[in-house]
């Protein structure tokens, strides 16, 4: 049966409940809008947790100022059905207040300089500053054993496994592949944003990062090579707006000058389909 909370003594109640019948607890953290990538979370979840918690909150301190916060879609009816449907034991739907007592904001941040200045952060400055603070709070809120993120934001799950060693969070982290469309388009809540055309021509992203891997599994390694064919593959589209297209190592997000054998590689790329901004990546190698 699924239980929902909106408070934190409800969650921890919940939760305390589960962990004295000896179940390991797994959170799937999330701003609703639900589909099927959220889902594959909360399966990952379940087959590695005895009890599921997932949050909604579309959480303020992560938009900057000309973001689509207030845009947001927010679809709890649909979203609470689709947590029952997916096994979820418990979902979490605070305000703003709840999970920042002193009004609505945070008044303490938890920072990640470096991983959170480039790449997403450059373009988004105080994004992954909510994303981990939020994230954190979240952890002390739920107090999981477990927590799942997506592939698909490849840079914040990279952040949450750097907070959670620094700060010894002691949060086992999962990552879960990216869930696709039949034509390779990442899911994520924002593709509701784009027209028709838009939603066609965003395949795109999909189509440059298979080129990619083609060509590394063909045995290119000059990372120069693979970003021009990233690049090339999404201006050839017109609906596409590129905003970055790099090739990086996988653990630190430094651009590669080339792709070495035993060092791992990730494609990651940013565009804009009008004023909806998609990101997609893919790892080069293992
Ligand atoms: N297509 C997907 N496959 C796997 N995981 C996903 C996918 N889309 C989102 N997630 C993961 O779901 C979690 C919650 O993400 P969020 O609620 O922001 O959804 P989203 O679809 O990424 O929305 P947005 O449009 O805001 O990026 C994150 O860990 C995110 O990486
Ligand atoms: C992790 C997260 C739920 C924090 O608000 C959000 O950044 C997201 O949905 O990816
Ligand atoms: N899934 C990432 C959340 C954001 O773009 O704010």
């Amino acid at each position: 049966m699924l239980e929902t909370a909106t408070s934190v003594p409800a969650v921890r109640a919940a939760v305390a409940a589960a962990k004295a019948d000896g179940r390991k607890v797994g959170f799937v953290p999330t701003m609703g809008a639900l589909h099927e990538g959220h889902l594959r979370l909360i399966d990952h979840c379940r087959d590695r947790s005895g009890f599921t918690v997932v949050s909604i909150f579309v959480n303020p301190t992560q938009f900057g100022p000309s973001e689509d916060f207030s845009r947001y879609p927010r679809t709890l009816d649909d979203d609470l059905r689709k947590c029952r449907e997916a096994g979820a034991d418990l979902v979490f739907t605070p305000t703003p207040a709840e999970v920042y007592p002193r009004g609505a904001s945070a008044t303490t941040f938890v920072e990640v300089p470096g991983l959170s200045q480039v790449l997403e952060g450059e373009i988004r400055p105080t994004h992954f500053r909510g994303v981990t603070t939020v994230v954190m709070a979240l952890f002390n809120i739920v107090r999981p054993d477990l927590a799942v993120f997506g592939q698909k934001d490849y840079q914040q799950q990279l952040l949450i496994r750097r907070m959670v060693e620094d700060l010894h969070v002691g949060v086992e982290i999962a990552t879960a592949p990216t869930v696709r469309e039949p034509d390779g388009l990442a899911m994520s809540s924002r593709n509701r944003y784009l027209d028709p055309r838009q939603r066609q021509g965003a395949a795109v992203l999909h189509r440059a990062l298979e080129a990619a891997r083609r060509l590394v599994d063909g045995g290119e390694r000059d990372a120069d090579r693979v970003r021009q064919i990233l690049r090339s593959t999404i201006e050839s589209e017109a609906t596409a707006r590129l905003e970055y297209a790099v090739v990086a190592d996988a653990e630190t997000l430094a651009e590669l000058g080339d792709i070495a054998p035993g060092r791992a590689a990730v494609a990651l790329l940013a565009a804009r389909f009008g004023t909806t901004r998609l990101i997609d990546n893919a790892r080069l190698t293992e």
